[in-house]
């Protein structure tokens, strides 16, 4: 299963640098990683760095991958409508990046798969500018699954789906971690999402790692008053599962 640490990994653009020293264990394969922090914090450009789309000091490792570094897939927070193509094409186009443009019946049957999986199947025949925001945040998610990567970032993947579609897709890409054995690392601003669906959480503040562990162990009052600015209690729901409750924020 494939593996991915990070060691002393850091990020600039141009000569700005905005993110320094992130070192973490090895984040295996089959479970999902919580990148969370406030806005402007370095979480994209987290994703960006090991994506191999910005330039840094520090070292990605890949360990026991089956494809290399392209197996690595970043799933960017904005995804533009190409207002030309439709649902469909666009994630057999994403299916087909860096390999053979002929077309097997097997692949159509997995982007049926997918957009099934996802529920957007009616979308199929769809042009991409026509789509809601929510809507195209899933196709987003579709052409990344259709190109079965071994690690996935995903930048704030729910952030314009309704509460049954966040809960549904981050349940369902849950389970497809745990049965393909996918590294997936997602960006989330909801906290209680961390805590519901993520084994694993790193904390990232001012362009630095400031925390990283197993999520209930990271996800505390203390770290929600020092790195969030929230006066907040992490409490026991009536079904036993841990709640972020935010009473106020501190001036
Ligand atoms: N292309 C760029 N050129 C220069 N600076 C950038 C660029 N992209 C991001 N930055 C800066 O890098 C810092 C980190 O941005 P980043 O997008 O990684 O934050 P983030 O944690 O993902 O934030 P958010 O939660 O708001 O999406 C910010 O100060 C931002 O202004």
């Amino acid at each position: 299963m494939v593996g991915l640490t990070l060691k002393g990994v850091g990020a600039k653009y141009g000569k700005h640098t905005v993110l320094s020293d992130v070192d973490t264990d090895i984040l295996n394969g089959g479970v999902m990683t919580a990148v969370i922090g406030p806005n402007a914090a370095g979480k994209s450009t987290l994703f960006k760095r090991i994506a191999g789309l910005a330039s840094g000091p520090g070292t990605v490792v890949l360990s026991d991958t089956l494809k290399g570094p392209e197996t690595i897939c970043y799933m960017p927070q904005d995804t533009g409508a190409n207002a030309v193509l439709t649902v469909y094409e666009s994630v057999l186009l994403a299916s087909k990046q860096g390999s053979s443009w002929k077309v097997r019946d097997s692949e159509l049957l997995e982007i049926d798969r997918i957009l099934q999986a996802l529920r957007i199947n009616d979308l199929a025949f769809r042009g991409l500018g026509e789509l809601s925001g929510g809507q195209r945040q899933l196709v987003s998610i579709a052409q990344a699954l259709v190109r079965k990567p071994e690690v996935l970032l995903m930048d704030e993947p729910t952030s314009a789906l309704d509460l049954f579609r966040q809960i549904e897709v981050l349940g369902f890409m849950r389970k497809l971690a745990a049965k393909s054995g996918m590294s997936v690392l997602i960006a989330l601003h909801d906290l209680n999402h961390a805590l519901r669906y993520c084994d694993n959480t790193i904390v990232i503040a001012k362009g630095a790692m400031v925390a990283s562990g197993t999520t209930g162990d990271v996800i505390t009052e203390a770290m929600l008053r020092d790195i969030y600015r929230v006066e907040a209690r992490v409490e026991m729901c009536s079904h036993g599962k841990p709640v972020v409750i935010v009473d106020h924020s501190i001036i």
